[in-house]
């Protein structure tokens, strides 16, 4: 056997698109971000993120919706790479290449999945060997959802969403969700809350009873009653047509249905395998989504994809 010519170094990331269970929006700060009391639920919908030795930084992307992603400095998973590199001194540039399964602008946080992939996967090719806290708190500094896309599971984001607490939660939970085709922009998304709720008063965001019970009950029926999105009338003025597939997902039998995030996805949590083929065949034949999936949760937060990590030929 002899090492193929010259070796290839390169490390693998898998990571997890989330739903947000409960995202109750508090007042706008003077910052211009919200504070939030959310709880995150990772999904089995993953993006790979692959880093390998290059000459200059770079990014790739392949996936149906590859052409929507910025392949420049602009990437997210660019700049968590460039940033674990200039934090930890390292001054050797790595090609970056994306596979994307996560919806782009969906509201399930695929750029901050990527972004959570890049800094593992540096932090492992580059044998850094960083403590878990300071890689949360550079992705922290890259993205309100970029911890959660490290950690996974189910847990609850306090502060603008990167500052996670454990919560006891049972069950695996099965997810139909239904694609649009016109991604929605995270700003639009909550300037457009503001607006609706100009003049009202808005208390400090906190989790309900209501979703905490669910989560330690593991009763699927209960979490589907429980779920909660504050940003959801800010989608659907933006995107008035998510009203019909919310309805659709309610008639099929499911459970409880919400907008992902920002949206313009839309998560619904059903009952059975049954329940979740009758809806995704009434939604893909309503004409009403680009594209429909089913996923499990809670599912692991980013992991490296064990793998040689040298190109050996036989
Ligand atoms: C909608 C959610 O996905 C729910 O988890 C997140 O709140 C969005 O998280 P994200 O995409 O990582 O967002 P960031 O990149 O941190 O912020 C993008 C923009 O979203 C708005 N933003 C985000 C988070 C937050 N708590 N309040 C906000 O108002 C701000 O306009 C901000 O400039
Ligand atoms: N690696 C990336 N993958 C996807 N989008 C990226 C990436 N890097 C930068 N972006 C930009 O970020 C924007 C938002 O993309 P993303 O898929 O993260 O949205 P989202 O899932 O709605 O985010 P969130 O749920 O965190 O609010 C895209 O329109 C794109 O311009």
């Amino acid at each position: 056997m002899s090492l193929a010519v010259p070796p290839s170094r390169s490390v693998t990331v898998r990571v997890p698109a989330k739903v947000n269970l409960e995202l109750i929006v508090g007042p706008l700060r003077p910052d211009g971000f919200h504070d939030l009391a959310t709880v995150y639920q990772a999904v089995s919908l993953y993006d790979d993120v692959t880093v390998r030795p290059a000459d200059d930084w770079s990014v790739t992307v392949s996936g149906a919706e590859a052409h929507l992603v910025p392949d420049g400095g602009d990437n997210l998973a660019l700049r968590a790479a460039r940033r674990l590199a200039e934090a930890a001194g390292i001054e050797e540039p790595v090609g970056i290449a994306i596979h994307k399964e996560i919806p782009v602008a969906g509201g399930m946080a695929g750029g901050s999945a990527d972004a959570a992939g890049a800094l593992l996967a540096c932090d492992a090719l580059w044998g850094l060997g960083t403590p878990r806290h300071a890689l949360e708190q550079l992705a922290g500094e890259i993205g309100s959802d970029v911890p959660f896309a490290l950690a996974g599971g189910t847990a609850v984001g306090s502060g603008r969403g990167e500052q996670l607490a454990p919560v006891l939660a049972r069950g695996s939970y099965q997810w139909v969700f239904a694609f649009s085709d016109n991604g929605l922009s995270t700003p639009r998304v909550y300037a457009e809350c503001d607006r609706l709720r100009e003049g009202r008063d808005v208390p400090p965001p906190q989790p309900t009873a209501a979703m905490m019970t669910a989560l330690r009950s593991g009763d699927a029926a209960a979490l589907g009653k429980a779920l909660v999105n504050d940003l959801q009338p800010a989608a659907l003025s933006l995107q008035p047509q998510l009203r019909e597939v919310l309805e659709l997902g309610s008639e099929c039998g499911a459970l409880g249905g919400l907008v992902s995030g920002s949206g313009p996805t839309v998560a619904f949590i059903v009952p059975d395998a049954e329940v979740a083929l009758d809806l995704a065949v009434a939604l893909a034949a309503s004409g009403l989504a680009a594209g429909v999936k089913r996923a499990t949760g809670p599912v692991h937060g980013a992991q490296v994809v064990p793998g040689p990590s040298v190109t050996r030929v036989d």
